[in-house]
């Protein structure tokens, strides 16, 4: 299919419904929309940041490889301890647990009914005792007398003597007052026995675990009226750029800013407090005064990070005595990411303006930064084969967006440093190694947080590690 195909008559029948079209699944992508990534020579994308060959091996002498810059991101989170802070269960949704959840109680904590119908006690037929039924939540009943039966609710305390519960449909009762099963009865049938699921103390959930809806649920019913956990990370996000509409339709060489409606939104996802989303345009004082007078733990700041003539937050990082932890990582899109250290548990993500360059930005620094501030576990990536071949850097790691067809990974075409079409499509980002990908090669895939269900389905072992996000 060609572009023109479309253009000319829609998809074409085997795309009835367009989705292969709109993913870019088969069309080619529009001419040089890709070139920035698909370049062969180095040069191409080193030459011109500083001037020359000389600033290319400056670039290069100081770009960290991928996988240590996100081991720094990681270490620089996990090396802050924030205070655990002990709050009620509804406020503990979304964040970790500091501690392991241990059984405050056996479950269940007597013995039970899991059935409604009859308690028994030894072989039947059994008499039916004259006592009200046993109903869930009363207290305990007398002693059931051997041969003799009660009507019992699902969750009674099973009365003593009681050798197992007969479902209502499986009983009938004859003329004269007398149960008879009717079938065979096994002692302790559907009695559930009390700490049959655990013991009090008995360690339930790890330290670290975020709290799921489930978790709120199983604390409850251990016993828990508040939880010891991690306070969840605070982020400011400072939008750089004078160009950026925040409506409207993009005129005069200005556009919409595509970050600060998706960035929030996405860290919230990520379990993070983002304490303000705020347009600082190109000034370098004004950045200087946001960044140093945050109270955020992280600032992620959107553009500026190269060097043009309003690229301000180099200079700004250094007027505020910040240490460069990461400058620069060897990654297409965003190589121009960074990460300091501005002072005592505060650090700065500067995620470069290209829209997904930010994204990657975000992937390689800010995540596992926060994902270790909060005190999760850091994001397993789960492997996939690529379905087709995905061009290479010849010395950086890629990250293309892909979507899984099958067992299989595809990557999208719309995947250049300023789009945003192949990744809003996406399920995951594929890390391909330097030199690339040829088709059935097994790559890392990085979850994106709302895509945790089809990377689950992918491989079983990715669902073991699946986090809250
Ligand atoms: N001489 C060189 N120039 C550039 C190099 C280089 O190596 N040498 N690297 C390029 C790469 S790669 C990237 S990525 C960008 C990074 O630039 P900045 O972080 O300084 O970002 P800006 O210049 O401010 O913006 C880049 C681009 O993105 C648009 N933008 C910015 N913010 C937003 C937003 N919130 N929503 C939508 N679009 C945004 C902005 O208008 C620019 O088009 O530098 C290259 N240059
Ligand atoms: O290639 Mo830049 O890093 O536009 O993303």
């Amino acid at each position: 299919m060609t572009p023109q195909d479309t253009a000319a008559g829609g998809p074409p029948a085997e795309d009835p419904d367009g989705l292969a079209d709109a993913l870019a699944l088969q069309a080619p992508p529009p001419r040089g929309h890709d070139a920035e990534n698909r370049t062969e020579h180095p040069s191409e994308h080193h030459g011109g940041r500083h001037g020359g060959h000389h600033g290319k091996d400056r670039e290069r002498h100081r770009a960290t490889p991928w996988p240590e810059a996100r081991e720094t991101a990681r270490k620089a989170g996990a090396a802050l301890r924030p205070e655990p802070r002990r709050v009620p269960l509804a406020d503990a949704i979304g964040r970790v647990l500091a501690e392991p959840l241990a059984a405050l109680t056996d479950l269940p904590s007597f013995d039970s009914s899991a059935m409604d119908g009859w308690a028994v006690a030894g072989p039947g037929p059994w008499r039916i005792a004259e006592e009200a039924a046993v109903l869930a939540g009363h207290a305990p009943s007398a002693t059931l007398a051997d041969g003799t039966a009660v009507r019992i609710a699902t969750g009674a305390r099973v009365p003593s003597g009681a050798t197992a519960v007969i479902r209502s449909e499986h009983a009938r009762t004859d003329a004269g007052g007398r149960l008879h099963a009717e079938r065979a009865v096994v002692p302790g049938q559907d009695i559930r026995p009390r700490a049959q699921e655990c013991r009090t103390g008995e360690p339930l959930l790890p330290a670290g675990t975020p709290v799921t809806p489930v978790v709120l649920g199983l604390a409850a019913a251990a016993g828990y009226d508040d939880l010891l956990v991690l306070p969840r990370p605070r982020v400011e996000v400072l939008i750089l750029g004078d160009e950026l509409l925040t409506e409207g339709l993009p005129h005069e060489g200005l556009i919409r800013d595509a970050l600060g409606p998706m960035l929030g939104p996405w860290l919230q996802a990520l379990g993070v407090d983002v304490l303000a989303t705020r347009r600082v345009g190109d000034d370098a004082d004004a950045l200087h005064a946001a960044v140093t007078a945050s109270a955020a733990d992280l600032v992620i700041t959107t553009g500026g990070t190269a060097a043009g003539p309003v690229d301000h937050v180099h200079p700004v990082l250094a007027k505020a005595d910040a240490d460069l932890l990461v400058d620069g990582v060897k990654v297409r899109p965003g190589h121009p990411m960074l990460l300091a250290r501005l002072g005592p548990g505060r650090h700065l993500v500067g995620l470069p303006g290209n829209p997904l360059a930010a994204v990657s930005g975000l992937l390689t620094l800010a995540e596992p930064l926060l994902r270790a501030l909060a005190g999760r576990p850091a994001a397993e990536p789960y492997r996939a084969a690529v379905r087709d071949e995905v061009h290479g850097h010849p010395y950086d790691t890629r990250l293309v967006p892909v979507v899984h067809r099958g067992d299989r990974a595809v990557p999208l075409h719309y995947n250049g440093p300023a789009m945003l079409r192949g990744i809003a499509a996406a399920d995951g980002m594929a890390v391909v190694p330097p030199g690339g990908a040829r088709p059935g090669d097994t790559l890392d895939i990085l979850d994106l947080p709302w895509s945790a269900p089809a990377a689950q389905s992918v491989t079983a072992a990715a669902a073991q590690g699946a986090c809250f996000t």
